[in-house]
């Protein structure tokens, strides 16, 4: 069985994928913490591996950018392949003044200014939360690491563009970080009745660009966030 964007065949994917942006990010952690990786996608580039972390299976699989793509794949994983738990791994963008580069951050629910969600129970602005139970074992994890935060993301449809006032407003409501694809990644959860999570390293701060990580160290400094999603996976 194959879908319009994974040609894996039944069975080839864990209960419990990780999921970066960044295909290549996927193919990193495949490579560094899986034993035995096997590719199972790689159609549009789009890599996925399964393999096995501490004798337990386990895949990871690239999301793209932006909530449509991430719809896409988070869908076709619970709805064709038996997937039961996607965690996001990726960067996100500070906003408030409590995180610094380089923490972590796990998102318990993601506002969104997308319209990913907005049809989905006619009349109703939909609650986009992580699953409890994910949260809570990567919380676990974390033990008493003071340079992780548990909170509230928002996840845009624009990188680049400036809403005046915006990054501010969301600083004062506590909001830690942003991403782009969290809000949507837990919509498709709730649809489908599965378990999702998003851990985030801090890549750059949105009020302060003086500490800001090059692109080399976005894909390959998520080693903190990396072992809180294994143990939310594995919980
Ligand atoms: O590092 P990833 O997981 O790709 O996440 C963040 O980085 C990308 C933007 O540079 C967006 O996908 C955003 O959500
Ligand atoms: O969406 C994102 C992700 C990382 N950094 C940002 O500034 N924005």
């Amino acid at each position: 069985m194959a879908t319009p964007h994974i040609s894996a065949a039944p069975g080839d994917f864990a209960p419990a994928v990780l999921m970066p942006g960044d295909p290549l990010r996927a193919k990193r952690i495949a490579e560094k913490v899986f034993d035995e990786p096997r590719l199972v996608n790689e159609v549009r580039g789009m890599l996925a591996y399964t393999g096995t972390v501490n004798g337990k299976p386990l895949s990871v699989m690239g999301s793209g950018m932006g909530q449509p793509s991430a719809t896409i794949y988070t869908t076709e994983l619970f709805k064709f392949y038996g997937v039961e738990r996607i965690i996001r791994v990726g960067t996100t963008g500070g906003i408030s003044p409590n995180v610094s580069v380089g923490d972590v951050i796990i998102a318990m629910g993601a506002h969104t200014d997308s319209a990913m969600n907005q049809h989905r129970i006619p009349g109703v602005n939909f609650s986009a939360v992580a699953s409890f139970n994910l949260a809570q074992a990567a919380v676990a994890a974390a033990g008493d690491a003071d340079n992780v935060h548990v909170g509230t993301i928002i996840s845009r449809d624009h990188f680049y563009l400036v809403v005046d006032g915006q990054v501010q407003k969301l600083a004062d409501y506590g909001v830690l970080g942003v991403d782009m694809e969290a809000a949507a990644m837990y919509g498709v959860a709730a649809e489908f009745g599965k378990e999702a999570l998003t851990v985030l390293t801090v890549s750059d701060h949105l009020l302060d660009g003086s500490k800001d990580m090059t692109a080399e160290e976005r894909e390959s400094n998520f080693d903190g966030a990396l072992k809180l999603a294994i143990a939310a996976a594995h919980s």
